[in-house]
């Protein structure tokens, strides 16, 4: 109730709501109280969960054998959590998105021993009917040539690079929904011992001819709704605006923020 009251003086209404993460006051001079009582809950939570106050971490590791990918994340995080990267070829595992992402994490910090992140990115078609872990295809390759299952399993990177931008036009050629989204799942264990918890950012579009520059990926196919641009020919500041991955990275940034963990330097 006291920051309620306060709240609507906005010098201490800043302060607080800078502490709690509270959305910034614009144009309004209230908070609810279910507003704070919701973020006082998640950090008290998420300080449990951490055992924050009394353990300092080492910087967290992104553990990722994708170049590209930590360019954004770079840019993305910028100085809000303290981290370092380590470029390990983790196995490409096949099932639920959020489980591999998890399934990820694990291994990533068993390997570190200590505190990682990891990510799993995966382009998902409604056309066909958004199969969960369309990832690169694989799954949708399963879903209209079940017979090439086992060898898609084997080899979904493999399968991206040979099918390349104009086999993601083509698989859609019989549909006329050519909406698609792109979902990128963070995955983050504090150690070895502990269960990660994951942060999911989806970005809605559809998938058009190639343009633009061929440096990542699908990112020449994947056109996002609201844009003439597709992800390859935006500036990668616009990019990083709207990305499946800075949405998973906003709340990486929020639990952390929540969390209050400790870190060495
Ligand atoms: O156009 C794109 N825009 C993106 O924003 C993006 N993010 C990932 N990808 C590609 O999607 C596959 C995911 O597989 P993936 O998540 O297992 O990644 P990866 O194996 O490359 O690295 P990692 O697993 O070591 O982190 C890989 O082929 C990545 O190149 C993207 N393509
Ligand atoms: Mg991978």
């Amino acid at each position: 109730m006291y920051v309620i009251l306060e709240w609507t003086r906005v010098d201490l209404g800043i302060l607080l709501g800078a502490q709690l993460q509270l959305p910034p006051l614009q144009n309004r001079r209230f908070v609810t109280l279910r507003e704070c009582t919701v973020r006082l809950i998640k950090m008290a939570a998420a300080r449990l969960v951490a055992g924050t106050g009394s353990v300092k971490l080492p910087p967290v590791t992104f553990v990722t054998g994708n170049a590209k990918k930590l360019e954004e994340v770079k840019v993305i995080l910028g100085n809000s959590i303290p981290f370092q990267s380590l470029k390990l070829d983790l196995p490409e595992l096949q099932g639920d998105p959020e489980d591999i992402a998890k399934e990820k994490a694990r291994l990533a910090a068993n390997q570190v021993k200590g505190p990682v992140l990891v990510e799993d990115t995966c382009l998902c078609f409604n056309a066909l009917k958004g199969l969960p872990d369309l990832r690169i295809l694989h799954h949708s390759y399963i879903h209209v040539y079940a017979l090439l299952l086992v060898i898609l399993w084997i080899h979904s990177k493999w399968f991206l690079q040979k099918l390349g931008h104009e086999g993601l036009n083509n698989m859609l050629m019989a549909y006329e929904d050519k909406s698609a989204y792109a979902m990128c799942i963070f995955s983050f264990a504090i150690g070895p011992n502990s269960e990660p918890i994951t942060f999911v950012g989806k970005t809605a579009g559809r998938i058009v001819p190639a343009r633009g520059p061929n440096d990542f990926g699908w990112d020449p196919v994947f056109q996002p709704d609201g844009y003439e641009l597709t992800y390859a020919e935006m500036p990668k500041e616009e990019k990083n605006k709207i990305s499946h991955r800075s949405r998973a990275l906003a709340l990486v940034k929020s639990h952390f923020a929540e969390a209050g963990y400790a870190f060495d330097t």
